[in-house]
């Protein structure tokens, strides 16, 4: 009891008290994230712990400490926890990019994004592909409208034109002719596998390899659906590399033929010991799938909700899109600098629809002071986005939905270091820019 109740949190954070094994599970269970979050920011302060099981977890939730620590020192802070099981299981071992570190993580992280780049910037391939995929999704629903349909799941068509970029970028085509099946049973696939991933007993012993060899049976969903997942990736790459010409100079034009070509080179100078691997390539494809498709395509979603929910917002959304765009043609990136109103209705979509109630855990690297705290390297810790995000000290009236606070005295927007749903720092949104492209076109 001793320890339960005092000797394990002494030198952390306040925060609310941890029950033995199961640690602050119950209130969060009971509160729900977002609101459990906001009480404890509101009664321990800016820095706190809370308890997953028998793990701490130290949260920062102001921004000028966010900034001081994540993005100032953001070396110290770029760890991810070592223990996870579920992780491990998941992905043959830590790989990937979403929970490695170190110089696995450093590389492959620098890769994806010279890639994206690459099919970004320079040649805008990707504004290309995602106009595309738009111009699919506008005839879908006008031809369902047109077709007499009483109900039309907006919804539904923006997923799939998410899920049809993400595969694209990933394996170079998309799913919006006549492989839809294929999209929906990789939806199945990823929702089964993230309910078996999300399950709180799996939550619970995710830390406790002790607790698979006792109770094997908690982890029989969790490996049945990543054998599946794992599956319907390897058949798509296993497809994709033979179709790739590795002697040609052509630019790859997706994320798998880059990281095999890549691989090709390193063995062909000799290198053996090199890390693009396939359970690399396994576990980064499947990490940008999960990180890419519902956190833009709910964002999306969410959008054309709140569109419906403000008419007066709606309106003016319109008339900025009649005046700087017309209706005779689309968006591109170049026109954003002048959609000041669209930019600010969309800066408060990603505020009010806080994706990430509860952002992905890092590890210090290092021992740290913060706030007179002294805080030991391999501690767990994040920057809460979800209280930032609601915080009146940021954003006055945070439970009104208001463009118009994202926009200075001229109607001119302008983006506030507290408005940060990608994240900060060196773990931040890998795929910012994608979701941006996606988001704004
Ligand atoms: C609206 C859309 C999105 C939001 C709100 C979002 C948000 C986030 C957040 C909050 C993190 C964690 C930051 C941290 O660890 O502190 C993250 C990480 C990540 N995101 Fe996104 N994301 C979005 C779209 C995407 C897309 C489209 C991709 C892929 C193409 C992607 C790939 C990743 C990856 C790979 C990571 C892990 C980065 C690392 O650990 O180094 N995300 N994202």
């Amino acid at each position: 009891m001793f320890y339960s109740f005092y000797w394990k949190r002494k030198d952390l954070p306040p925060g609310p008290t941890p029950l033995p094994l199961i640690g602050n599970l119950f209130s969060i269970d009971k509160l729900g994230l977002e609101r459990f979050f906001t009480d404890i920011k509101d009664q321990y302060g800016d820095i706190h712990t809370f308890w997953f099981g028998e793990n701490p977890i130290v949260s920062i939730s102001d921004v000028p400490t966010i900034l001081e620590t994540f993005v100032k020192d953001g070396d110290t802070f770029a760890g991810r926890p070592t223990n996870m099981l579920v992780t491990d299981m998941t992905r043959h071992g830590r790989n990937g990019l979403i929970f490695t570190d170190g110089p696995l993580w450093r590389e492959h992280r620098r890769f994806a994004l010279h890639v994206l780049r690459d099919f970004g910037m320079g040649k805008n391939l990707m504004q290309e592909r995602v106009l595309d995929e738009v111009t699919i999704l506008i005839d879908e629903i006008k031809k369902q409208i047109s077709a007499g349909h009483k109900h039309v799941s907006v919804q539904d068509a923006i997923d799939l034109a998410v899920g049809s970029i993400i595969n694209a970028l990933l394996f170079g085509y998309g799913f919006s002719k006549n492989n839809t099946d294929e999209f929906y049973e990789l939806k199945t696939h990823l929702r089964d596998f993230m309910r078996a991933v999300g399950n709180p007993l799996v939550r619970f012993c995710d830390r406790n390899p002790f607790m698979f060899k006792v109770l094997p049976f908690i982890y029989r969903d969790l490996t049945r659906t990543t054998n599946k997942l794992e599956k319907f990736f390897m058949k798509q790459l296993e497809a994709h590399e033979k179709e790739i010409n590795f002697d040609s100079d052509i630019e790859p034009t997706d994320y798998a033929e880059a990281f095999l070509k890549k691989r090709k080179e390193l063995e062909v100078e000799g290198l053996k010991d090199h890390t693009f691997t396939n359970k690399q390539l396994y576990a980064a494809c499947l990490d940008l799938w999960i990180a890419g498709q519902e956190t833009t395509s709910n964002t999306l979603a969410w959008m054309v909700m709140y569109l419906m929910l403000n008419p007066e917002v709606q309106k003016k959304v319109h008339a900025e899109l009649d005046q700087v765009i017309g209706s005779d043609r689309f968006i591109t990136v170049e026109d954003k600098t002048q959609l000041h109103y669209i930019n600010a209705t969309v800066a408060e979509t990603q505020r009010f629809c806080n994706l990430v109630p509860l952002n992905v855990n890092h590890r210090l690297v290092k021992d740290v002071e913060i706030k007179g705290y002294r805080i030991p390297a391999n501690t767990t810790i994040l920057h809460q986005i979800s209280t930032v995000l609601f915080d009146e000290r940021y954003f006055p009236e945070p439970l009104k939905f208001k463009p118009e606070r994202f926009l200075d005295s001229e109607g001119k927007f302008f983006q506030p270091s507290s408005l940060m749903p990608f994240g900060v720092g060196k773990r931040a949104c890998l795929g910012e820019g994608l979701a941006r492209l996606e988001r704004d076109l």
